[in-house]
């Protein structure tokens, strides 16, 4: 367990500065009876006026660090600032879910300042309402970039000439979901670009009557998040950094077409990666291991893997990564559905549900309300397992969660780490398991370069203590996890489930052509350890719990490669035109 020393300061959050209102709004109504060490050590920073770039472990508090200092000069304003004003602080965040969650606690940490008034805009939503809202006024907005954008040049009573703070949270992310375009106009119609011919450099609040002020927040840096720190920040205090880790020398030029996402291999074969090799930083009381499993029995290890963590603690929160929406929708329903009693002796006695926890899914293809509900019910939830894509990757606090599970590979490191970020957050126990085949396991010397590393999960062990048919089976003397009794019986309980419907089968072959495609887009570096020629097809769709002979599936997915390749040919076109353009 982390020593709660290295977590929390040693001082008092009005020592910091912060004012006495808002010290006891943190300490009554959060309950923060004391600042994080990071919130200790930007707190006063930002509070000063600087460009700040911090960088801390997922879970440090690294929301109220920015929230704060912005509520403290806000409430400050004398006359009070008014709605009429519009808009004073800008929070950029990559996913809807980050966008509501950021919103619920400014909410809180405003109780006592009835006249701030805090406000999301956000895809999915309405867009009128929205416009009614900006009409209205809202000093603090929270926004993810694309619906921004569209407010900026199409809601012209969207008032934010007094913009004093823009804060990018989760900074790379929202350049990896490919709004580097949008942020630059963003930047330029807010006058906030740094060295940019169209940004008018800090221009002054004509409320605060003090100038802009950019932070930029992460866990984990990269290039991506250096080269928006570059155009973004002007002469920057970093936090949590070490010299050495910022590339902030690159040249407008590199910033630029990092930021339009044209920053492949091919373009930069010398690309310096200065920040690629970054040591991350991880609770240090997070138990990372890794599982390594023939592609054959992904499936039915999961499931034994969720299986053995629910009968030893009944009650708990687990997140499942998947690298695509459709693997989401797939083992949502079939662990939603499937029923097995591995200790009944004949098929007339009944079946039982095989995880009896409640089982949620999130990811970017659901209708907003249904992301809404599921981001709602599984905060609350004092036992369940959120399947996922990496929607739920970044920034997402949900309380409690006890073990995080990538089944697909996260990819990039960074990714990783903020995965497993979304447990033992401040300070509190938890778990990881990655999921590697054997043609995979030259992923852990990836991590292992940036300082993580993982210890072997004992599958065999958990294996040998179910129960099948009455008794336990070791499967010790056996060469591989495959030919283990219980996942064999699994296994085949599992096809037998998909074959009988029609929904199921489906579900699992979409899920077996996106993880294809996902697998095949993997970048740089890793496309040497994720190699779509060394996977066996057959054994793929085992791991989708598919009967079909692998020619039929594969055939299906060879068209669909053959159209994928072509659609990148063209992508690639345009992609070389842009370069000539520019
Ligand atoms: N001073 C504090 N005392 C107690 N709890 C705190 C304090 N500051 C933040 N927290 C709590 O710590 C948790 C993590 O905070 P937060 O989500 O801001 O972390 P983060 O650093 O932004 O994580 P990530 O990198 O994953 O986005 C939240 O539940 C938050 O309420």
């Amino acid at each position: 367990m982390k020593e709660e020393s290295q977590i929390f300061a040693s001082c008092s959050f009005s020592s910091l500065g912060l004012h006495s209102t808002l010290c006891d709004q943190l300490r009554e109504r959060m309950n923060f009876e004391a600042p994080t060490s990071v919130q200790a050590q930007a707190i006063p920073v930002i509070l000063s006026g600087r460009h700040v770039l911090v960088n801390a472990a997922t879970g440090t508090g690294k929301t109220v660090t920015y929230l704060a200092p912005i509520i403290h000069h806000l409430q400050s304003c004398s006359p009070r600032i008014e709605r009429s004003h519009g808009t004073f602080a800008l929070v950029l965040v990559p996913t809807r879910e980050l966008c509501m969650q950021v919103y619920e606690i400014l909410e809180k940490l405003l109780h006592r300042f009835h006249w701030i008034v805090p406000g999301y805009v956000m895809g999915g939503e309405n867009r009128s309402k929205e416009k009614a809202r900006l009409r209205k006024g809202i000093s603090i907005l929270i926004a993810t970039p694309g619906r921004l954008l569209d407010h900026l040049k199409n809601t012209s009573s969207f008032l934010h000439t007094n913009l004093r703070w823009i804060v990018f949270d989760e900074a790379d992310r929202i350049l990896e979901l490919g709004f580097g375009k949008e942020i630059e106009e963003i930047l330029d119609l807010l006058g906030s670009r740094q060295n940019g011919a169209s940004g008018k450099q800090n221009a002054d609040s004509s409320i605060t009557g003090m100038p802009r002020q950019n932070l930029l927040l992460s866990a984990t840096l990269n290039d991506k998040v250096n080269q928006l720190a570059k155009i973004s920040l002007e002469n920057p205090v970093m936090i949590g950094l070490n010299d050495n880790k910022m590339l902030l020398n690159a040249t407008i030029e590199q910033s630029e077409r990092l930021l339009s996402g044209i920053d492949d291999e091919v373009e930069h074969p010398n690309k310096s990666l200065g920040s690629s090799v970054e040591e991350y930083k991880l609770p240090v009381q997070l138990v990372q291991r890794y599982v390594k499993v023939p592609c054959s029995t992904r499936l039915a290890v999961l499931l034994s893997t969720l299986k053995d963590r629910f009968d030893r603690e009944a009650s708990q929160k687990i997140v499942v990564f998947f690298s695509t929406c459709d693997a989401v929708d797939f083992h949502h329903s079939l662990l939603s559905e499937f029923k097995w009693s591995p200790c009944l002796q004949t098929e007339a006695e009944t079946k039982q549900m095989f995880l009896s926890c409640k089982i949620l899914r999130l990811h970017g293809n659901m209708k907003q309300e249904d992301r809404r509900a599921t981001f709602q019910t599984f905060k609350t939830e004092k036992s369940a397992i959120l399947l996922s894509t990496d929607i739920a990757a970044r920034g997402l606090d949900f309380p409690k969660v006890k073990c995080i599970i990538q089944y697909d590979s996260p990819g990039e490191a960074t990714e990783y780490v903020h995965r497993v970020g979304r447990t033992a957050r401040l300070g509190e126990r938890g778990d990881s398991l990655l999921f590697l085949q054997p043609i995979e396991m030259d992923y852990l010397q990836d991590l292992e370069k940036h300082g993580v590393s993982l210890s072997e999960y004992p599958l065999f062990k958990v294996l040998d203590s179910f129960q099948l048919y009455g008794q336990k089976h070791r499967g010790g003397r056996f060469v591989s996890a495959e030919w283990h009794p219980w996942l064999l019986a699994l296994q085949k309980e599992l096809e037998s489930f998909i074959f009988a419907q029609t929904k199921m089968k489906a579900l699992a072959k979409n899920a077996f052509c996106s993880w294809i495609r996902a697998y095949t887009a993997h970048r740089g570096e890793l496309k040497r350890i994720f190699m779509v020629k060394k996977l066996h097809l057959g054994h793929v769709a085992k791991s989708f719990a598919l009967k079909d002979t692998p020619s039929f599936v594969g055939k299906s997915f060879q068209s669909q490669t053959k159209k994928r390749k072509m659609d990148q040919k063209h992508k690639g076109m345009s992609k070389k035109r842009k370069i000539i353009r520019k």
